[in-house]
């Protein structure tokens, strides 16, 4: 019966796309209508076919399929937004990469967008789905809920990604910093973001553990966060139904505060609050130690949670936001350096008695060093929002900077140490297929982040400094061209910082697929879902 549901949705669903694609206004409209009318009749012809036939899965098992889908997606838009990223950053330092036949589709404004959702949403996003669902069913002892929603989740939000994509390229964003996709693109992502919603929060009600993990606190908390930003930031009114472009409904400074409001809690939620929940459950598993302290994790959780939200001003420094919202900003950064280091220290002092395990396990190391980027970019940030260092920082590549030892340090260096504890398990092998090239993957990741983030401090720092330099009349000593033209070999730098993190990451997937390939296999592992795994 529910196919035949299934059926009619579908067959309207790509009816009305197809109509949507005749009356489209604009190109990014046309083709996401195709898309979509493609996706549907394609998904009418699956349930068709299996109409009749019925699956039962065991319920005391854990769903790990959608998992190993999750893993491989994260390291698939790894790679892709990475590559982006070392794309776009030549193409600073080599203006002629925007190809003359290329204007309009694949020059640095386009791609820039296409990097930044690449990496955040694709590569970190899918590394949250993953990991929250493996990390909820293991310390729930519970299936996850919701039977196949959890796939409904999971390939929506590559949906999602792919309409995002394309738009971008093809001109079709509201041009809101990390908030670009446009319209529809929003509500189809709220929708799939419910879905998540419940199928994580079914999961934690049905639990067989009394206690709900830290981690899960975290997971939630940025469900639930995301959820709330993710609608206020995108309250716009289609110009047309058949067309992209939309108007938000927020005017002036109100809306930049919307927007940054959004951006702030966007790295406070997504990039943070998940990533702690990811740092709670594989860094004691890797280390085989419990967490350092639980009373730790429940204090710099609600303190992190709490002050989070009202710091986004920051963002918005000498700008037409009123002096006390700035300093409002300001101060709620300062005060989140301390509940930052809370997570910091519990996750390092997870370690204690277990410190050897650094010489001899490259993950560990991996894991380390991402809960010291994310030290250092907490400290880095909450310095920065102090008004007069940010009247220096601000505009130059020292933002640059400070966002990439958090992306790159923090969110990449614990999703990879993450993807190397869950491929064996997923697969069932004994071990990875070799330490020798994580250790290689470490390094070149590491060195990688030390050539981008030291840098874009030099370039941040001069630039500012040029900026502002004033003869003995008052005059500005520096054309902006002559800061730009300065910049060159600290560009060309960071380029190459890109490529060694980017081979990193190849030499990732190579090792996770030999993995599968050719480890060993593990006898009898579990895949019954028991308490507290
Ligand atoms: C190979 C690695 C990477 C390279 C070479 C790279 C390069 C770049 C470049 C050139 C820009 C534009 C900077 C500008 O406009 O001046 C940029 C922006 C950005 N990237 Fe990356 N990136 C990399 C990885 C990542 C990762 C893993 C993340 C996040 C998880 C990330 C997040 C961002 C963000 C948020 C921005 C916008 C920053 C802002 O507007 O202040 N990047 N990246
Ligand atoms: C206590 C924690 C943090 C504070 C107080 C903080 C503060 C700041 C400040 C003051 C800026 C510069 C704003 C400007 O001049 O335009 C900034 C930019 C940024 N930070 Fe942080 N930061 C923190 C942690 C992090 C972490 C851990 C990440 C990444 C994982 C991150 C990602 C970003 C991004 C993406 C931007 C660029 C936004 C844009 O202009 O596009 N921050 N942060
Ligand atoms: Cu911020």
């Amino acid at each position: 019966m529910v196919n035949y549901f299934k059926l009619i949705a579908l067959g309207l669903i790509t009816f009305f796309a197809m109509i949507a694609a005749n009356y489209a206004r604009d190109l990014a409209y046309m083709v996401h209508a195709l898309l979509i009318a493609g996706v549907s009749f394609g998904l009418f012809i699956w349930v068709l076919r299996g109409v009749g036939t019925k699956v039962v899965h065991p319920q005391d098992e854990y769903m790990d399929d959608v998992i190993r889908f999750g893993v491989i997606a994260t390291a698939f838009w790894g790679v892709v937004g990475f590559l982006a990223g070392v794309f776009i950053a030549f193409q600073l330092a080599f203006p002629v990469l925007n190809f003359d036949w290329a204007q309009g589709y694949a020059n640095f404004g386009r791609l820039r967008p296409l990097h930044t959702s690449a990496v955040i949403f694709a590569f970190g996003g899918n590394a949250l789905l993953a990991t929250s669902f493996y990390v909820v069913q293991r310390t729930s002892a519970a299936r996850l809920w919701g039977g196949n929603l959890a796939w409904f989740v999971f390939w929506g939000y590559q949906l999602f990604i792919v309409l995002a994509a394309t738009g971008y390229l093809l001109g079709g964003t509201q041009s809101k910093e990390y908030a670009e996709p446009e319209w529809y693109v929003d509500l189809w992502l709220t929708v799939v973001w419910v879905a998540y919603l419940a199928v994580f929060l079914g999961t934690v009600i049905k639990r067989k553990e009394p206690h709900i993990y830290v981690a899960n606190w975290f997971f939630l908390a940025f469900i639930v966060t995301v959820a709330m930003l993710h609608l206020v930031n995108n309250m716009t009114i289609p110009v047309s139904i058949f067309g992209s472009k939309s108007v938000i409904v927020w005017a002036g400074v109100q809306d930049a505060m919307v927007q940054w409001w959004y951006g702030h809690n966007a790295v406070g939620f997504f990039l943070t609050a998940g990533f702690l929940g990811m740092m709670y459950y594989f860094i004691p598993k890797q280390a085989e130690r419990p967490v350092f302290s639980y009373k730790l994790s429940i204090i710099h959780f609600w303190a992190l949670i709490f002050l989070y939200i009202w710091a986004g001003p920051h963002h918005l420094h000498y700008t037409a936001l009123p002096d006390w919202a700035s300093t409002l900003g300001m101060v709620f950064s300062i005060v989140l350096w301390m509940p930052s280091w809370g997570g910091m220290i519990n996750g390092l002092m997870t370690l204690s008695g277990a410190w050897d395990k650094l010489r001899t396990d490259p993950v560990i190391r991996m894991m380390v060093i991402s809960v010291g980027f994310y030290g250092m970019s907490t400290f880095e940030g909450p310095m920065m929002s102090i008004r007069a260092v940010n009247s220096l920082s601000h505009y130059t590549d020292w933002t640059i900077g400070h966002v990439h030892s958090g992306a790159l340090g923090w969110n990449g260096m614990i999703t990879f140490g993450a993807l190397y504890f869950l491929v064996p398990v997923l697969w069932k092998r004994e071990r990875l297929y070799s330490l020798q090239l994580v250790s290689w993957h470490f390094w070149l990741a590491t060195i990688g982040i030390v050539l981008y983030a030291a840098s874009m401090w030099v370039t941040g720092i001069m630039e500012g400094l040029m900026w502002r330099e004033v003869d003995a009349n008052g005059f500005l000593v520096n054309s902006f061209a002559d800061t730009v033209a300065a910049k060159f070999p600290m560009y060309v730098v960071r380029g190459l910082g890109g490529v060694m993190f980017l081979a990193g990451s190849i030499i990732m997937c190579f090792n996770l697929w030999m993995t599968v390939r050719k480890a060993p296999a593990k006898e009898a592992s579990l895949t019954v879902a028991v308490p507290a795994e």
